[in-house]
């Protein structure tokens, strides 16, 4: 049994890992933190969680929950994550950060986009990006994952095979994005209440947010020289999901079935992305509290344009079924352990 703490689980991402390790027989929850529900049961917060009655949320004191677990999941806000992973990294034990605090590799570009600094670069050396998809071999290596944000997994996985096809002109990409409010996370914030929410729909963010560089650091990476996008996150008032449209100009006169064949030929072998036939485009539906990933394609040829849209669950493949995927890998157990549900639909 592989012994598991989660840092930051009454939060909605550390109460989504909990509901997707309920059924990993190969996992043994034994320590959940909260600062402001110490002393509570996790059912107290989340009757749904009903299988972990058992579990009391303790104070993240790193020293009192070390020995406790293999794995350590964390769970928290960027900045409250740093100190408490490069203490368990230094430690010795596998960490799966899904805060962004370990995602960018320059401490600069973090600081400018994060307004805070960023003490533990040597810890920070260690990470690995973990998109298993483009990364699977080297997360395999690694004991510290920074587990990716939600629009960049949107993003990425949809750029991905047109870049490294050099079917698009990588100056050119437009990335627009809508967001369910659970991207938000639990806390309470007047901007996410009901009557802000529901029934509205608005951009944020734009050209300042800070999934800018992350995802520009990843795409640079394919493209193999340095990226610079637009890219515009909204919010709509639904629970979970995202949607991701993309726009970019094309390089190679390609028609839509012969870039749905190449997408297809791409993610052939990967167990949670679902390339969707001529005509067919995805839905936050259809991937709504599943692990999969939805690409649909289409060329614009009156404007050269590739039109990519993809769809992903915020908090499962946007953030805690990716973190459990990634802790699959580097556990070396079959990485769709606990990940292989469908949708909830409708
Ligand atoms: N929501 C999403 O769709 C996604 C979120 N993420 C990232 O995952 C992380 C968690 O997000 P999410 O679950 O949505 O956030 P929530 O606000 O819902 O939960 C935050 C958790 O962190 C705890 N916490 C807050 N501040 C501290 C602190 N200073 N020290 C210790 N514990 C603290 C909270 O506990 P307490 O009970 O004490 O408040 C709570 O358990 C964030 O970094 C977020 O950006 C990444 C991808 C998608
Ligand atoms: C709807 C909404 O507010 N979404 C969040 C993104 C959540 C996420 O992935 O954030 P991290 O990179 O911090 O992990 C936002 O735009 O800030």
């Amino acid at each position: 049994m592989i012994k598991v703490a989660i840092c930051g689980g009454s939060g909605y991402t550390g109460a989504e890992l909990l509901r997707i390790l309920s059924g990993h027989h190969g996992v043994e929850i034994t320590t959940v933190t909260s600062e402001k529900s110490a002393g509570k049961k996790v059912t107290d917060l989340f009757p749904h969680l009903h299988k972990y009655s058992y579990l009391i949320y303790e104070p993240l004191d790193k020293k009192e929950i070390l020995n406790k677990a293999d794995v350590f999941f964390m769970a928290l806000p960027h900045a409250a994550s740093q100190e408490a992973v490069d203490y368990f990294f230094k430690k010795g034990k596998k960490v799966i950060d899904l805060s962004a605090d370990y995602r960018l590799s320059d401490t600069a570009v973090y600081e400018e986009w994060y307004k805070t600094p960023h003490n533990y670069a040597d810890t920070l050396r260690n990470a690995v990006y973990g998109l298993p998809e483009i990364h699977r071999e080297e997360i395999k290596q690694s004991s510290l994952i920074a587990n990716p944000g939600c629009y960049p997994t949107a993003a990425i996985l949809g750029l991905y095979p047109s870049i490294k096809e050099g079917i698009i002109d990588v100056e050119s990409i437009i990335i627009d994005a809508k967001s369910g409010t659970s991207g938000a996370g639990r806390k309470a914030d007047i901007g996410f209440s009901y009557c802000e929410v529901n029934e509205g729909f608005k951009a944020y963010g734009i050209v300042s947010h800070r999934h800018t560089p992350e995802i520009e650091q990843e795409l640079s990476a394919i493209a193999g020289r340095g990226i610079k996008i637009n890219f515009t996150p909204h919010l709509v008032p639904m629970d979970r999901g995202i949607i991701s449209t993309m726009y970019a100009k094309m390089l190679k006169k390609v028609e839509t079935a012969e870039v749905i064949s190449i997408y297809k030929k791409y993610y052939d072998a990967e167990p949670f992305v679902n390339v969707l036939n001529e005509g067919v485009y995805p839905n936050a539906k259809n991937v709504r509290g599943s692990n999969f990933v939805e690409i649909g394609l289409k060329v614009n040829n009156r404007t050269n344009t590739l039109i990519i849209v993809s769809a992903i669950d915020n908090l499962v493949k946007g953030a805690s079924g990716q973190a459990v995927q990634n802790m699959n890998i580097i556990m070396g157990i079959k990485e769709t352990t606990a990940l292989e549900s469908l949708a909830v639909f409708p």
